[in-house]
């Protein structure tokens, strides 16, 4: 599995993003447990073009905030366990509501596929989605799919290949906040580099602190006790 790239899916609850994963991965599945976590998430395997893939379909979570197991369990995975990509699953019939959490993926981490699923549903709704205007202000390619249908399928392998080769770059959109908040980011965020290096996203996390994540700093305390006891 060491030589595989990892691809973790997130997503809000009920967006298809099993039905990707099984779609993906068929009967190359297993269960696992991660970073001593309790909450339980499937492993798959694929290949494409000759390159092998590990998915990881992540609980369905709103936000990546620390408001349930699940929550943390989805961003532990994608902060600390660095996949080489994210796929964010939103549902093409209610974007809205699923972009907050895509948001959030993109403040995260670089490496991201915004994938827009229910396309069937949205297009019986008569919802049209301008893909390539939300991948210039995303900064992220957004590929539309029927996970059910199977239809957009091979654009999103084509483009999970293509990102993480570096073909497609990835430059995430970079939320600005109010003038207070972006001033206190950058008076800690000279600290935060010092102490995490390059092994947390210093803007996402001196907001997360600014914020008083308490179960983050838990697990940051755990990570770093982790680490500091294999030294
Ligand atoms: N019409 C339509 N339905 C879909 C599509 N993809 C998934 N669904 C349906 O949406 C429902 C939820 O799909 P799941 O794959 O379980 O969603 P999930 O994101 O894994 O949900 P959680 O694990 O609860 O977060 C199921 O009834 C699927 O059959 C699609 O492309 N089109
Ligand atoms: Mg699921």
């Amino acid at each position: 599995m060491d030589n595989k790239y990892r691809i973790a899916l997130a997503g809000n609850p009920n967006t298809g993003k099993s039905t990707l994963f099984n779609t993906l991965t068929g009967l190359k599945q297993h269960t696992g447990n991660w970073a001593g976590k309790t909450v339980e998430m499937k492993e798959g395997t694929f290949s494409h073009k000759g390159k092998s893939y590990s998915m990881i379909d992540l609980p369905g979570t709103y936000s990546l905030f620390s408001n349930s197991l699940d929550e943390e369990t989805a961003r532990n995975y994608i902060v600390f366990e660095k996949p080489d990509l994210t796929i964010v699953v939103l549902d093409g019939t209610a974007l809205e509501r699923n972009m907050n959490l895509a948001l959030q993926v993109l403040e995260v981490t670089e490496k991201v596929i915004v994938c827009i699923n229910l396309i069937d549903e949205a297009e019986k709704m008569g919802i049209r989605i301008n893909e390539k205007l939300m991948m210039r202000r995303l900064g992220v390619p957004v590929i539309k799919i029927s996970a059910r249908n199977k239809t957009g399928l091979p654009m999103l392998l084509d483009t999970i290949e293509r990102v993480i080769s570096g073909v497609i770059p990835c430059s995430p959109i970079k939320i600005t906040y109010d003038e207070e908040t972006e001033r206190k980011i950058d008076s800690l965020l000279p600290m935060v580099q010092k102490v995490f290096g390059e092994r947390v996203p210093a803007r996402w996390l001196s907001l997360r602190l600014l914020d008083g994540d308490q179960t983050l700093l838990e697990e940051l305390k755990y990570r770093n006790g982790i680490k500091e006891a294999l030294s």
